[in-house]
């Protein structure tokens, strides 16, 4: 793809570093977007339903979310047994593989962000200089889609040698890469039905979105944050030194968080609050990442979020970052464009978008 070439370009760079400004300015409190004290729990069940009316009555839902607090969480997903079975490979994978294991598939040998990260290799944003989470990523591959794909894969910067994820050895940890493709297979299905949904809530066909999703971005983390040091009441406020995660918003279209038990995530309302997304039994958290708020014309909102683990306990969760494919070019909705609210945003490349935002947080940069 000619417009997806190597090395930051300036246009889409330009844009992550405003994206950067907008998350910067959405951290100082203001009494003109909505502020809200709660994140809605969103049924999903019905949407499964031949009934349109059902389905878009579950739209609906998501409209009304994800133009306040832009965060939700489903259940009904059908993923619960899943979804436990894949917080414990996130704590066998930090428990059971050795330091050396880790080493051997160290984020520095990746081109693709891929593999473990320890807890300096990235900071967001430059809002924060130490993080206590530490991380193992991977991306799409052909082999993980249920679809099988459409054999066009990319990753971010528009080359086509996909499948550069970097497993840990199955001898260490027997059952991971098992484990990860059944999680792996069903929240990209998941993605793809929620997808529809978001088609409808936005007054689009429902299949809109589905010839830009064939071969998907779709980078997953398992990440894990250390216990407090110094454990402390959700209400207190802790130091800044310690944050698992620094305040962010997300890049790609919507992420789907799976969390343990311990709390932790804390989105930020307009008016300055900090609301913490406490774990709820089944759930799956839902939120709009910023190239989503960027192409519905900021209609949909992209929050920002951090984590502070104030507990004694290890706290685990597990992120997809869910993108349409990354060599997509794209322009606002057309259903989000209106007299009183022109498009603001010119059109963007997926992937080129992501990885300039992903450059600016290398402590170091690219
Ligand atoms: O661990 C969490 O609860 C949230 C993680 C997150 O926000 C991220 O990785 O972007
Ligand atoms: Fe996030």
């Amino acid at each position: 793809m000619a417009d997806v070439a190597s090395g930051p370009q300036s246009d889409t760079l330009t844009a992550a570093l405003e994206a950067q400004k907008y998350v910067q300015s959405r951290l100082i409190p203001t009494a003109k977007t909505t502020s809200f004290r709660s994140i809605p729990i969103i049924d999903l069940s019905p949407s499964f339903s031949s009934s349109l009316a059902a389905r878009q009555a579950v739209a609906r839902q998501i409209n009304e979310a994800c133009t306040t607090v832009g965060f939700f969480y489903i259940t009904g997903h059908g993923m619960e047994s899943t979804c436990e079975r894949t917080l414990k490979l996130a704590e066998r994978f930090f428990h059971e593989l050795s330091q050396e294991g880790k080493e051997a598939i160290h984020m520095k040998q990746s081109q693709h962000f891929r593999g473990y990260e320890p807890s300096d290799h990235t900071s967001l944003n430059g809002f924060t200089s130490k993080e206590s989470k530490e991380a193992f990523n991977w991306g799409y591959e052909e082999g993980l889609d249920p679809t099988g794909g459409d054999g066009k894969y990319v990753e971010l910067d528009g080359s086509s040698a996909g499948g550069k994820n970097l497993w840990p050895d199955e001898k260490f940890l027997p059952g991971f890469y098992e484990g990860i493709a059944e999680y792996y297979g069903k929240i990209l299905q998941l993605c793809k039905h929620l997808f529809r949904l978001f088609a409808l809530s936005l007054a689009l066909p429902e299949n809109y979105f589905d010839a830009m999703t064939t071969h998907p971005g779709g980078i997953a983390r398992l990440l894990r944050y250390p216990p407090s040091t110094n454990p402390k009441p959700l209400s207190a406020l802790n130091k800044d030194e310690e944050l698992g995660l620094g305040a962010h918003s997300d890049y790609e279209c919507f992420t789907l968080l799976l969390q343990d038990s311990t709390p932790g995530l804390e989105i930020l309302s307009p008016d300055g609050h900090w609301i913490s997304a406490v774990p709820v039994e089944g759930g799956i958290v839902v939120n709009v990442a910023d190239f989503l708020m960027r192409w519905t014309n900021g209609v949909y909102k992209s929050t920002v979020h951090r984590v502070v683990n104030r507990t004694d306990k290890e706290r685990y969760s597990v992120p997809l970052f869910y993108s349409i494919n990354y060599d997509e070019m794209v322009e606002t909705l057309p259903s989000c464009v209106t007299m009183e609210n022109p498009s603001h945003y010119p059109p963007v490349t997926a992937g080129r978008y992501v990885l300039d935002r992903l450059g600016l947080t290398l402590n170091g940069g690219y």
